[in-house]
């Protein structure tokens, strides 16, 4: 069911470079509130766009919003004044990426939940994962994204964003929404991802490690490893872990990883030690 009711023409005000596709559909709105964590932390929105998704947000929990849109923001302060007065809502308007260069998006523990700007979506949710405050995310992304975050070792969409997301806690695809929920209508479909997190986990020479690992994702991990570091030392740490050479990177699992990581990174360090 879409809600057409709103006197403002979405279709007419969606700026593109803000990656802005406004979710109208009421039901799948309802199936977002209803698969949100059921605590007391409070919840952070990136991306309230007209504040369909806000509004219902703001009935359950105390929420802080970034916007980067100035218009929407003019919106939304008009939309939300009783709950920006009394507290319950937090608007900021401003890129929220320049704010987590600076600092969390929260002051205490919170959730994640929103309908993402696609164009920023990946850069988005591997940020949520290294802020130490967020504590889960429950975010609408482009399928395929949906997919690299939440693939299984062995399927082919298993990827180095999955080793990354599944090595902090608990990813799922919670399920499909069809381009006509939104107006404008994106190209894509999309799907509602959750990320439960057991802990925060961050290590820059981690992604660039799986970065090589999966180069190539056709190739095997023995090729791609060796770009960066020694062939024979690739094949006997594989080896080591009963991986066969040929084993390819999406057939490997997210512990896996990190044991190849912790053998390899030990050998570098090993030969920096006799060189220096
Ligand atoms: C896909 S729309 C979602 C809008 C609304 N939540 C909804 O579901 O209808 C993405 C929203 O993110 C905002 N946005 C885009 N880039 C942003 C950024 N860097 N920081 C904060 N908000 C951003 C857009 O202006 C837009 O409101």
């Amino acid at each position: 069911m879409i809600n057409r009711n709103a006197h403002i023409d979405s279709e007419k005000i969606a700026k593109k470079k803000f990656g802005q596709n406004f979710l109208k559909d009421e039901t799948v709105l309802h199936q977002i509130i209803e698969s949100m964590p059921n605590d007391d932390k409070p919840i952070v929105e990136i991306g309230p766009g007209l504040g369909d998704l806000t509004r219902y947000l703001v009935e359950i929990k105390d929420v802080t919003a970034y916007e980067v849109d100035k218009d929407l923001c003019e919106h939304l302060r008009k939309r939300f004044k009783v709950a920006i007065e009394n507290g319950r809502l937090t608007l900021r308007c401003t890129d929220v990426l320049i704010h987590w260069d600076q600092e969390s998006l929260g002051d205490q523990p919170y959730h994640m939940v929103a309908n993402l700007p696609y164009y920023i979506a990946t850069n988005i949710i591997l940020r949520a994962l290294k802020d130490h405050n967020c504590q889960s995310l429950l975010v609408m992304v482009q399928k395929e994204v949906a997919e690299k975050f939440s693939a299984q070792p062995g399927q082919k969409s298993f990827s180095a964003l999955a080793v990354l997301a599944q090595s902090t806690g608990e990813v799922q695809l919670c399920f499909d929404v069809p381009p006509e929920a939104f107006v404008p209508a994106p190209k894509v479909v999309s799907s509602v991802l959750r990320i439960v997190k057991k802990k925060t986990f961050s290590d820059p020479a981690f992604e660039i490690f799986l970065k090589t690992a999966f180069a190539q994702p056709r190739k095997t991990l023995a090729k791609n490893l060796s770009s960066a570091f020694c062939k024979k030392d690739v094949v006997a740490a594989l080896d080591s872990l009963d991986l066969g050479s040929s084993v390819r990177p999406h057939e490997v699992e997210t512990s896996l990883y990190h044991h190849l990581y912790k053998i390899l990174k030990g050998d570098i360090d090993g030969r920096e030690e006799k060189s220096g």
